[in-house]
This record gives structure tokens, sequence and C-alpha cells, in this order.
């Protein structure tokens, strides 16, 4: 069995950035792209997880494994995909990143791995005072509670986190650059992005 996989969550409506964001680009990268390359060396399988009006597209662009949230949770924000990968996989570990952090790197994702710890159910960046609640790893035992907030329709990921052993990984951990977490929400936040 394997041990774990990577979960690339880009089923959002990009509703403030106005397309896709999964296909933004920087430095000539789909921002997709960068999440998977940031995942590749360690994990043998990449779910991008994402939502039926974006399959085609990432069909052409990518051979990593495309899926769909759920049907009875789409579009319930980022609970819903990692809930749907989860449900996919029978890995221990599902280490996640969302498709709109361009700046993220295989060295970030290198030093959350270290951390890894079974007596946790999620080891979480919180470098620089920010919990990032899409930037690290999930135990599969947290399925069932993900199971159980999607259903009361509490898909918020403090809520999951609330009802975990999370440990946080931060600064005093491993060394990071601020700049790794960036995440775009809106056109025109950087210079470097090209939609
Ligand atoms: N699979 C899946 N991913 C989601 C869902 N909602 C958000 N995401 C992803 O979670 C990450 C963070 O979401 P947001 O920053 O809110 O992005 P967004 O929802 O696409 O953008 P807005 O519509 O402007 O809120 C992004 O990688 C999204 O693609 C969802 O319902 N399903
Ligand atoms: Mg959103």
């Amino acid at each position: 069995m394997e041990q774990m996989v990577g979960a690339v969550l880009a089923g959002g409506e990009s509703r403030r950035f106005g397309s896709p964001k999964a296909f933004a680009k920087r430095e000539g990268m789909y921002f997709f792209q960068i999440a998977i390359n940031a995942l590749r060396p360690f994990v043998e399988d990449i779910y991008i997880v994402s939502h039926p009006s974006l399959l085609l597209r990432f069909q052409q662009l990518t051979d990593e494994k495309i899926i769909m949230d759920e049907e009875v949770y789409r579009g319930q924000g980022p609970l819903a995909g990692i809930y749907t990968v989860m449900k996919n996989t029978k890995a221990e570990w599902v280490f996640v990143l969302p498709c709109d952090m361009p700046y993220m790197r295989t060295n970030t994702v290198a030093n959350m791995i270290r951390y890894v710890d079974e007596t946790f159910d999620a080891i979480l960046s919180a470098h620089f005072g920010r919990i990032q609640p899409l930037v690290g790893m999930y135990h599969r035992r947290t399925l069932e509670r993900m199971e159980q907030l999607l259903e009361a329709g509490e898909n918020r990921m403090m809520s999951l986190l609330n009802r975990c052993r999370v440990r946080y990984v931060n600064e005093h951990d491993f060394i990071e650059e601020e700049g790794v977490f960036r995440n775009v929400n809106e056109r025109d936040e950087y210079d470097d992005i090209v939609t």
C-alpha cells in the first residue's frame, strides 16, 4: 500500500481572479503544474481534484490523475477536495497543495515531509504565525471526521483542524521564505503572474 499520495486542489471557482487560477502562469508554468512539480519527487500518485468544467483542459495538459469532487459535496470548498482524494486512495497520508500558490517549491514539501508523525492526524505549515490548512499532510484517519463535517454542511477547514491533533510546523522547525506561501486570489496581485 502506498504511504503517501499528493493532492492538488483545483476545484474552486476563482471568482475573485476571474478565470480558473489553475491555468494562470508564472515563469511560463501553469499554476497547477507548479504544485505538481513540488510534490512530484515524493509521491507516486498525484490527484488533481477539480470540477467537471475544467476536466477537458486538465486532460489535455497533464498525465496526472484527475478526479472530480464527490458529487454530493461538490463546490463545498477545499475540504470536499481533500475528502474526495482520500476516498480515492488507500494511502496513509495525503500531501495537499492548493493550485494557487505559484511560489511553492519542492524544498518546502521535502522539509514538511520530514515531520511525518503517526501520532498526529495532520502536519501543517504554520510559518510566520499563519496556519496553512492547504499546505501539508492529512492522515487517512481524518476521513470520517471530514465526512461528518461535510454532511453537516460545516466545510471550514478550521472546523476540521479543531477536531484533529495537528502538528504545526513553523520557522523553529525549518526556515522558509515567507514568499513561498503567497497565494493568489485577485488578478494583478503580483507582477509575474500571467492569466
Ligand atoms: N476540489 C476543490 N477545490 C477547491 C474548492 N474550493 C476551493 N478549492 C481550491 O482550494 C484552494 C483555495 O481556494 P480559494 O482561494 O478560495 O480559491 P477559489 O475558491 O477558486 O477562488 P474564489 O472563488 O475567489 O474564492 C484553491 O486551490 C481552489 O482551487 C472545491 O470546492 N473543491
Ligand atoms: Mg474560494
